[in-house]
């Protein structure tokens, strides 16, 4: 919901606030627009806490809360409308009902301060509809959320959940956010994302980018911004400034277009400035990230996040469904390529539906990706066969690969469940490092590979992509990193067969030419970041490739290795990259 919405008053003064912020940039780009906090939970306004002695006002202030959240459940399920109007329509009848009103009256006429009562009003309605069960005790959720918009508004707190619509794009800010949260967003909506935590690889960098919407993570003092206050965020630099002056907001949209026209100055096939041919791939979630794919010149698909299909909802997706939406991937690049991945559940993209087998002290190193594919052979079933029927009827070349696969057994098992599909090209992605080892071993098995960058370097650092705080480790440059992937990329070129990067390395430029010079064969990115590799591979022989990745795995630590790549690759500055 936005508060502008429902004409309640924004922000509280900010005069301490410092005006710059600094975070990692992790998708290029200026935005520009004013701050909009979500924070998770709202506290329980404390036990005890009585008003001022004038009830009646108190009363109204109670009331007028709990209708301003109403209004917004109906205006929000109007413009929505279908099945979410009506959900939202029984949410805010919710609140507009009359017991509660009074339940909360009573309670402020006793002496109890507004928040406090529709805190324990809310919790006697709570305890009966639990109590009731079924259809009833599903509405508990609901009533929490009436409850926690109406204590935000009296005690002016942010709002909890994220807006799905704006007047204006604002810029969204956050401890972190979870792939759920941020689903339903659009570049109409948000400038910008700016979080507390996570590092380039958390999810709320990948969707920034895939989005093409400017993002800064690991910002700290983010959440302390008061709601409202313009923002300008850098993408690039992660410098996030706080109430700018005209002139800036100017020179940094100016920046930002002649950024832009360099860059899509070159269009095209992927290949380097001597024609050696490297397939450019969009990674997308779902057909809804097709047009931008199509737009930025994408060759195909390298990485299609299935588990996106799956996310936030109670049960998986029918076969049926799943079919229909393979088919409109596939469907968009005719005769190109297009490389599923199956369902990468578990760790931070947790499915209710599909739990680990018990409690896991690192989800990370848990049951996750194949390995839960494996536990659940009917999803697994209903996943291939969709997959196998949607690309029945195309001429798109679909590739099937398998997630956080970490030995050769596990390599066999699925290019044997893929066959028994029907589906025969049948790959695997290398993300851990065991794999990358053994990468020979591996490919025998398999038609080809997909280097996950995120993944790989998450577990070759020992860095969980998820906390913030070793952010710094997480690091795609270190040479560590570089040698699994050469290992991989010469394994699989060895055995004559393909060795994709579909992880956000691939999504840097200047590492784009090192993974190239290491003898990657294509490489896979969201949509946006497609332009500039574009136009750094086109500006660069392959041997100046091999030099760049020789000297980058020569260094000792992440930042040698950018400098001397860099060094080897002269036209980057034409290019203002
Ligand atoms: C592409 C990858 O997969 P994801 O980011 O979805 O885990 C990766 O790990 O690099
Ligand atoms: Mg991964």
């Amino acid at each position: 919901m936005d508060r502008r919405e429902t004409g309640h008053p924004l922000s509280e003064s900010q005069e301490q606030a410092p005006r710059l912020l600094t975070g990692t940039g992790v998708s290029p780009g200026s935005g520009y627009g004013p701050a909009y906090l979500v924070i998770g939970d709202i506290p329980e306004p404390a036990p005890g806490s009585r008003h001022d002695g004038d009830a009646q006002a108190e009363r109204g202030r109670a009331e007028q809360a709990l209708d301003d959240v109403a209004a917004d459940l109906e205006s929000r399920g109007a413009r929505a409308g279908g099945e979410a109007e009506e959900v939202l329509g029984a949410q805010a009848m919710m609140a507009r009902d009359p017991g509660l009103a009074e339940e909360v009256g009573s309670l402020i006429a006793e002496g109890v301060a507004a928040p406090r009562a529709v805190f324990e009003a809310f919790g006697k309605y709570r305890e009966l509809l639990s109590a009731a069960g079924g259809y009833l005790g599903e509405r508990v959720a609901d009533l929490d959320d009436i409850r926690d918009r109406a204590i935000a508004l009296l005690t002016g707190l942010p709002l909890p959940g994220v807006p799905t619509s704006a007047a204006k794009p604002f810029v969204l800010i956050a401890k972190d956010l979870a792939p759920a949260d941020t689903a339903l967003l659009s570049k109409d909506v948000v400038a910008a994302f700016v979080t507390e935590q996570g590092g380039p690889t958390s999810h709320t960098a990948i969707l920034a980018r895939s989005m093409g919407v400017p993002a800064v993570v690991g910002c700290a003092g983010a959440t302390a911004v008061a709601q409202g206050t313009a923002v300008l965020v850098d993408g690039a630099s992660g410098r996030v400034r706080l109430s700018p002056d005209e002139g800036e907001v100017a020179a940094a949209r100016n920046a930002d277009e002649a950024r832009r026209a360099v860059l899509s100055a070159v269009t095209g096939p992927g290949a380097t400035a001597d024609g050696h041919a490297v397939p450019l791939l969009a990674n997308i979630g779902g057909p809804r990230d097709l047009d931008a794919a199509l737009a930025s010149g994408a060759e195909g698909v390298g990485l299609y996040r299935t588990e996106f299909l799956f996310l936030d909802r109670d049960a998986a997706p029918t076969p049926e469904e799943q079919e229909e939406a393979y088919r409109a991937v596939f469907d968009a690049f005719p005769g190109g390529r297009v490389v599923v991945r199956t369902l990468d559940a578990g760790a931070d993209k947790p499915l209710a539906f599909l739990p680990p087998h018990g409690e896991e002290p690192n989800p990370a190193l848990g049951e996750r990706g194949v390995r839960l594919f494996r536990r659940y052979p009917d999803v697994m079933t209903d996943q291939l066969g969709a997959l196998a029927r949607a690309a029945a009827g195309t001429s798109a070349t679909v590739e099937i690969m398998a997630p956080m696969v970490a030995t050769a057994e596990e390599a066999a098992w699925f290019a044997q469940a893929c066959r028994t599909a029907g589906l025969e090209n049948a790959g695997i992605m290398i993300e851990v490092p065991s794999a990358a080892i053994r990468a020979a071993d591996l490919i025998e098995r398999v038609d080809f590979f997909s280097i996950g960058t995120n993944d790989l370097t998450q577990y070759a650092l020992a860095a969980d992509r998820q906390v913030s705080e070793v952010a710094e480790l997480q690091d795609p440059w270190h040479p560590a990193v570089l040698d699994l992937i050469g290992m991989a990329a010469s394994a699989a070129a060895d055995a004559g067969k393909g060795c994709g990067v579909c992880g956000e390395a691939a999504a840097d430029p200047v590492l784009a030419c090192v993974l190239v010079g290491m003898g990657v064969t294509s490489l896979s990115m969201a949509a946006p970041a497609l332009p500039p590799v574009r136009a750094v591979l086109a500006r660069h022989t392959r041997e100046q490739c091999r030099q760049a990745a020789a000297a980058a795995r020569a260094a000792t630590s992440p930042a040698e290795a950018r400098t001397a790549a860099r060094e080897r690759l002269p036209e980057l500055d034409s290019l203002a990259l």
